[in-house]
């Protein structure tokens, strides 16, 4: 039993738990030099992450006139490879996650990581930063495979959520990330959404939808006690 208003919450990786625009930066550029393209700041790349690898290089390299799907396959691939050796050179939590993590825990709530990066990247990512063991279920952009268009059951869809909520065990359940991407997929899956403005959001944190949005990461639980509170009945 936990005495937190929430039993489950559920996180976004990139921009919410860990900072890894510097890898994934590094593996974009990677790929960009080897298509003869120009590399982008690193800096930069934060406004690319979101949609999952796949629509990071393709919004690389439109900015650059965009190139035939047979060269963006083998791009893409490229890309995919380097990163795989290089998940977590400088990829780091943001500060505060450890402690809130802990907390969380300590408190009796079921955490889970719901992302659109590919399942072993995440898991890449966070055995590397000894993560992996805080989480109930690690659901990836590819974990629950595609759908009948072909495309990956990611978020936006509520799939990925309700996945998660489902493998944490069900209960009240609520939803940390820092991107639209989030903000759709816990409105679809009629969860609560906090945005973490301090992550790699498409547009104005507190443009997004959410119910809440934290600064930083320490602001979490006191932003989901809240929320839960202005949720009551009076
Ligand atoms: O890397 C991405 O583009 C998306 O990853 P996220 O869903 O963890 O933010
Ligand atoms: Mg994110």
């Amino acid at each position: 039993m936990t005495d937190f208003p929430f039993r489950c919450i559920g996180f976004d990786l990139d921009g919410t738990l860990v900072e890894s625009h510097r890898d994934l930066g590094e593996a974009v550029n990677h790929a960009l030099r080897e298509g003869g393209f120009n590399p982008v700041p690193v800096e930069d790349v934060t406004d690319l992450i979101g949609g999952g690898a796949k629509v990071m290089l393709r919004r690389a390299l439109d900015k650059q006139g965009g190139v035939p799907e047979d060269e963006f396959r083998n791009l893409y691939k490229t890309m995919l490879h380097y990163y795989d050796g290089h998940v977590a050179v400088h990829t780091r939590p943001y500060p505060g996650v450890i402690a809130v993590l802990d907390e969380l825990a300590e408190r009796g709530v079921v955490l889970s990581v719901v992302t659109n990066k590919f399942e072993g990247f995440a898991r890449g990512v966070l055995g590397a930063l000894d993560l992996t063991d805080r989480f109930a279920s690690i659901i990836g952009g590819d974990t629950l495979g595609k759908d009948a268009e072909g495309n990956y059951r990611a978020k936006p869809l509520a799939d990925p959520i309700d996945a998660a909520r489902q493998a944490s065990g069900g209960g009240n359940f609520a939803f940390v990330g820092d991107s639209s991407y989030d903000v759709l997929a816990a409105r679809a899956a009629c969860v609560p959404i906090v945005a973490a403005a301090y992550g790699y959001c498409d547009g104005p944190a507190d443009e997004l939808g959410a119910d809440a949005v934290i600064a930083k990461f320490a602001e979490l639980i006191p932003a989901l006690e809240g929320l839960a509170k202005a949720d009551s009945p009076h």
